[in-house]
Formats: structure tokens, C-alpha cells, sequence
């Protein structure tokens, strides 16, 4: 038993804190069994940090972000705060997260898990078995580019405009993360950017190169286009391995690759910082979904995303490998006993709510852990 490792749990809004509630019963589940104890706080963000607080996330909280060994984050946004303007919107809770953590690496892996093979809306023979990395970069890009904004052109009309920038320092410790990856599993990055017409993807290619050169001869990298690579992704996922791209390229990829595995429901996340010198590293996870508003308060979203995050957060934060490996086993054990939320459900199956799936998985783990 480890104690001590403070925790920050920052549910959000919409089905953020649903999905929430069934990790924290997890949690608990774990605490009872002395497997692990958490210094534990909690706080508002996104459209909830606006309510509590006035904005979409506090110096405060930031402050409690930066203290914590480990932060699991749930979803922000929602039709109630659309209209508050750029600057307020809830969104900016996790992009000052990622930006002032220096969150660089974010890891969205696609794994089709054996009893959900029918769920995706793709052939089982196409992702039969499909494991796949997608690292995308996460603080730069033109998520934060400047010049950014509205301007008033001498016509009349009003241009509005972002910038997509990068740098070698940026793309190099992207690309490493990549090779290294790749090096624990086949071995194989794809670089994924659009060389063909932007200054900055032909840049990217090219400093993905000499870093393969220099620091991983050992590991294969081909390049790809980002919209080839979104058609390869649903003609044939299991070519890939690693893929390594840019913010904005990374957020669609992911999403599309979240459908190959059933539902975008289904996918947890990492975001990386760099390993500093006292051997702390800022890391933050959260599902790759929203807030969902469509299904928000209906009690029927799938909260696996949200645990599944919670066991990389065991794995990347606490070395904690067999009691993520233990989470992950009963989520693939309560699917494979026939149980689905609405939007994973498969003819013969059993439909069942977010608190349903939530008390199945807690019956498992009792299972695997007696
Ligand atoms: N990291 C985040 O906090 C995050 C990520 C993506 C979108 N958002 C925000 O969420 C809000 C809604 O965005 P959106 O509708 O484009 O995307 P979304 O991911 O919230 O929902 C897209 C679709 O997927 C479904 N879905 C998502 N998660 C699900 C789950 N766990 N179980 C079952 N179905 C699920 C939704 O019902 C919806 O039909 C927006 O404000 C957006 O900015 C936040
Ligand atoms: C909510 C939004 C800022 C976010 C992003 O675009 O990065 C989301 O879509 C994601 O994938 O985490
Ligand atoms: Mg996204």
C-alpha cells in the first residue's frame, strides 16, 4: 500500500461529472481494499467554474493542478455558456491546463476491445484487434498560434483568422515521445501532417526526419498526409502503429479513430509534460469526448472512457501497471457479459445506464480481486 499521492479530480460539466461518479466508486472500491490511498480534491471547471466562480477556471485551481502528482479530468461545455463569448468560454479550463502544465503529449489510444469488435460501425474483420496510438500534440499548433483574432478589412467586410505554429524544439520532444513509444510496441511512427500545403507541415517533416536520424535510427517512420491518413484510418486502421501529429490534426484523428473502436464514449487519454529535474511530471486524464449535452442528465452515458482513463492514470502517474491492468480486465469482462450503454448496444445485448455499468464493473473487480 502507497499513500499520499495527491489526485486532482476536476469533473466539468454536462456528463463530466456522471461519468465521474462511477471512477470515484472505483476509487472507494480501491481504498476499502488498502490497494492505494489518495490525498484527494476536488474543483469546478468549464461551465461549472463559471457558475461557482465567474470563470472557466481559477488561479486557484490552477495552483492545485500544479501541486498534484496526477489530474483526472472530466468534460467541459454546454449549450448554457455558448453565448458568453471567447474569452469565457468553458473550453479554456482544459486548454490554460494543458498550456500552463506544459502538457505536451497527449496519448489517445484506439483499442478495440474483443466483445465490442461489432460495435464500430466498420467490418470486424477491419478492427479485429486493432491497438493504436495516436500522440498528438497538444500545446502548440494553432490551437495557441498568434496572430489570432477579428479584424475589420478597408471593404467592410471582417476577416477572422488563427495561425498555426511550430517550432523544432516543439515538434522534437512530440517526436520523441512517439519513438519512444513506438520502441515498446512495433515499432513504427507515422507522421501525419500536410506537407503539400502548409509551410509548417513540410517543416514538421522534415524536423521528424533528422530527429529519426539522430536519436532513433532503430525505429521505422513514414509520413502521411492528414487527410489520406483519415481515409487509411477507416480503409485499413491496422497499418498503423504510432501516429504522430499536430494539435489540430491530432483532435480529429482521434475522434475518428474512437468511432474503429464503438464510441467515442470508449477512449481515454494521457497528457504528458516533461520529466523535470526533481522527477515530477505534470500529467492530466480525461476521456477524448465532450460534455455530450445531447444525453447530459439522462443517465445513460458510458463512463468506460472515464475509467479507462482513470487506469492510465495508474499506469503513466504510479506505475500502478496490475491495478490498471485489474480495471481494464473488468471493463472488458462487463462488456463481454453482454452489458452496453445505448451507445456501444449490439443486438442480445443488455442495455444499461452509466450507474448500472458503474455498480457491473465494481461486481467484476470483487470477482478478480477475491
Ligand atoms: N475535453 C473536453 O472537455 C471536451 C472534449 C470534446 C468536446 N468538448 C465540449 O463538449 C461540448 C459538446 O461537444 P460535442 O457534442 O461536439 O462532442 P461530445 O464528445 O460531447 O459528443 C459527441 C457525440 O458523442 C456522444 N457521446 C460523447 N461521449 C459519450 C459517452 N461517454 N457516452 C455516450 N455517448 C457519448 C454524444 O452524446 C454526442 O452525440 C462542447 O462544448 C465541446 O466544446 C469538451
Ligand atoms: C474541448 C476542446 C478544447 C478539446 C480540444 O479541441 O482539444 C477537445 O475537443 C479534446 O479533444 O480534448
Ligand atoms: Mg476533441
Amino acid at each position: 500500500m502507497s499513500a499520499n499521492k495527491k489526485l486532482l479530480i476536476l469533473p466539468g460539466d454536462g456528463i463530466g461529472p456522471e461519468v465521474m461518479r462511477e471512477v470515484r466508486r472505483v476509487i472507494d472500491w480501491m481504498d476499502r481494499r488498502r490497494m492505494v490511498s489518495f490525498d484527494i480534491s476536488d474543483d469546478h471547471v468549464g461551465g461549472a467554474g463559471i457558475d461557482a466562480y465567474g470563470e472557466p477556471i481559477t488561479d486557484a485551481t490552477m495552483q492545485k493542478a500544479k501541486d498534484a502528482d496526477a489530474i483526472l479530468f472530466g468534460s467541459v461545455g454546454g449549450p448554457k455558456w455558448d453565448k458568453l463569448g471567447f474569452q469565457l468560454r468553458p473550453e479554456i479550463a482544459i486548454l490554460r491546463l494543458r498550456k500552463e502544465l506544459d502538457l505536451f503529449a497527449n496519448l489517445r489510444p484506439a483499442t478495440v476491445l474483443e466483445p465490442l469488435v461489432d460495435a464500430s460501425t466498420l467490418k470486424p474483420e477491419v478492427v479485429r484487434g486493432l491497438d493504436l496510438m495516436i500522440v498528438r500534440e497538444s500545446t502548440g499548433g494553432i490551437y495557441f498560434g498568434e496572430p489570432r483574432g477579428v479584424e475589420e478589412l478597408p471593404d467592410g467586410q471582417k476577416r477572422g483568422f488563427d495561425t498555426e505554429t511550430y517550432t523544432t524544439n516543439e515538434i522534437e520532444r512530440v517526436g520523441r515521445v512517439a519513438f519512444e513509444l513506438a520502441r515498446k510496441r512495433q515499432n513504427r511512427v507515422c507522421s501525419v501532417e500536410k506537407a503539400n500545403v502548409m509551410q509548417s507541415g513540410l517543416f514538421w517533416r522534415q524536423t521528424m526526419t533528422a530527429l529519426r536520424e539522430r536519436e532513433f535510427p532503430d525505429v521505422e517512420l513514414s509520413h502521411m498526409y492528414a487527410d489520406n491518413c483519415a481515409m487509411q484510418l477507416v480503409r485499413n486502421p491496422r497499418q498503423f502503429d504510432v501516429i504522430v501529429t499536430s494539435n489540430i490534426f491530432g483532435d480529429l484523428l482521434s475522434d475518428l479513430a474512437s468511432m474503429l473502436t464503438g464510441s467515442l464514449g470508449m477512449l481515454p487519454s494521457a497528457t504528458l509534460g516533461a520529466v523535470q529535474a526533481s522527477g515530477k511530471r505534470h500529467a492530466l486524464y480525461e476521456p477524448i469526448h465532450g460534455s455530450a449535452p445531447d444525453i447530459a442528465g439522462k443517465g445513460i452515458a458510458n463512463p468506460l472512457g472515464q475509467l479507462l482513463s482513470f487506469a492510465m492514470l495508474l499506469r503513466y502517474s504510479f506505475n500502478m501497471d496490475e491495478d490498471a491492468a485489474l480495471i481494464e480486465t473488468a471493463c472488458t469482462n462487463v462488456l463481454r457479459n453482454g452489458l452496453r450503454t445505448a451507445d456501444i448496444m449490439a443486438p442480445g445485448s443488455a442495455r444499461v445506464g452509466t450507474g448500472v455499468m458503474g455498480e457491473s464493473i465494481l461486481r467484476e473487480l470483487d470477482k478478480l480481486a477475491a
